[in-house]
């Protein structure tokens, strides 16, 4: 048997509870070594304490966790070879940016010259060469995260924890932190646990999100097969705000099955699908909207694979308008970015879908 590759996670049946609260409910997850995994979920689903498990900050009720291959369910945390990046960044504020970083290789055992020298290089990995002078007072949100992540390289862990590293900055830093950590984390190859609650963060930096309920997986793949094929209306709607739609499947052959909406019908990729009823998620921004303008309904079969609906509400965004739009069983919510003048309420509209965005739901 080939031995587990340093930096691989395995979780066995753990549990975690808190009195008489289960917080954690028999999580098994393995992460591969060099990956990007990130714990997503709703406030209180238990992604904190799961990452805390693996750093060794809460211990099992039971089960067993692994990192590469050994046991540490019932190590401290400093025997685990883990670091851990909090949003608060946790900096020393007397202390210099060159001293943060060299802190731990120091209580590691490294003189001060050799922990200093590996914490200039730390600096240098995250594009702060010339900053160890300074105060971290005297950087900006951004810059200090960076020291952060830096502080928790140099110490060459199996595996980096980030606990919502990016919570503390503001949107436009968000984006460009969190590419800068994926950047880092590829090119360097290390793996990552990363949590947060922000779907779109996950989507930009994972090599695989894991998605929580209540402390369970409710899903967990690539970010565009959560995206593109969720296994539950949670999931279609945690992923990026979704439509569900009821919907009957009434033909399915070669990978595709043909839906019914009050009598609209409509093709689309489908891998387990059996005839029946079903539910359908659609993006907002997979909608496309047509003005009708004024042609009768009856009489004639409208465009092929186009629902009636008339716009309840639109809101002009800039870049993109968005709409409620009342179909005859439900409401649905519309992005639509191409559009030069927006619909106002109470028009009558043409609902179609397009190919990418939806998807059924079948489990
Ligand atoms: N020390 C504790 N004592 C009691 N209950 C706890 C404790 N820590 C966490 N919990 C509970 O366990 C559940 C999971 O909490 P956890 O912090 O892991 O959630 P989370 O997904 O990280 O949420 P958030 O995004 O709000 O941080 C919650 O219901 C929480 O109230």
């Amino acid at each position: 048997m080939t031995q587990p590759a340093r930096g691989s996670v395995r979780f066995r049946n753990v549990r975690k509870c808190f009195g008489t609260f289960t917080a954690i409910h028999d999580l098994d997850l393995d992460i591969e070594t060099g990956t990007l995994v990130t714990l997503l979920g709703p406030s209180g689903c238990g992604k904190t304490t799961t990452l805390r498990m693996l750093a060794g900050l809460e211990t099992p009720t039971s089960g067993s966790i692994e990192i590469g291959g050994r046991d540490v369910t019932r190590l401290p945390a400093n025997e685990r070879d883990v670091a851990m990046v909090f949003q608060s960044y946790a900096l020393f504020p007397h202390m210099s940016v060159l001293d943060n970083v060299a802190y731990g290789l120091e209580a590691g055992g490294q003189s001060k010259a050799e922990a200093r020298e590996n914490a200039d290089a730390g600096l240098t990995l995250v594009g702060l060469a010339g900053y160890g002078g300074r105060l971290p007072a005297e950087l900006s949100g951004g810059q200090q995260q960076r020291v952060a992540v830096a502080r928790a390289l140099v110490l060459e862990p199996q595996v980096l924890l980030l606990d919502e590293p990016l919570s503390n900055l503001d949107a436009r830093l968000r984006r460009r932190v969190r590419t800068e950590i994926r950047e880092l984390q590829q090119r360097l190859g290390f793996t990552a646990v990363y949590v947060t609650h922000d779907q779109e963060e996950a989507l930009a930096v994972s090599d695989r999100i894991v998605v929580m309920d209540s402390g369970r997986i409710a899903q967990q793949g690539p970010p565009r097969e959560l995206y593109e094929a969720p296994v539950s209306e949670f999931i279609a709607d945690f992923m990026g705000e979704a439509n569900v739609l009821p919907c009957q499947i009434v033909d399915v052959s070669e990978g595709r099955a043909t839906i019914e909406i009050s009598g609209f019908r409509h093709s689309l990729a489908a891998r387990a699908a059996t005839p029946g009823p079903a539910k359908l998620a659609v993006r907002a921004n997979a909608i496309t909207l047509t003005p009708d303008r004024g042609t009768p309904r009856t009489g004639k079969p409208g465009p092929e694979n186009r629902l009636p609906g008339r716009v309840q509400s639109s809101a002009y965004l800039g870049d993109h308008v968005e709409y409620e739009v009342e179909l005859e069983s439900s409401t649905i919510f519309v992005i639509d970015t191409g559009t030069a003048d927006p619909l106002p309420p109470g028009a009558d509209v043409s609902i179609g879908f397009r190919e990418r965005g939806i998807a059924l739901i079948v489990g």
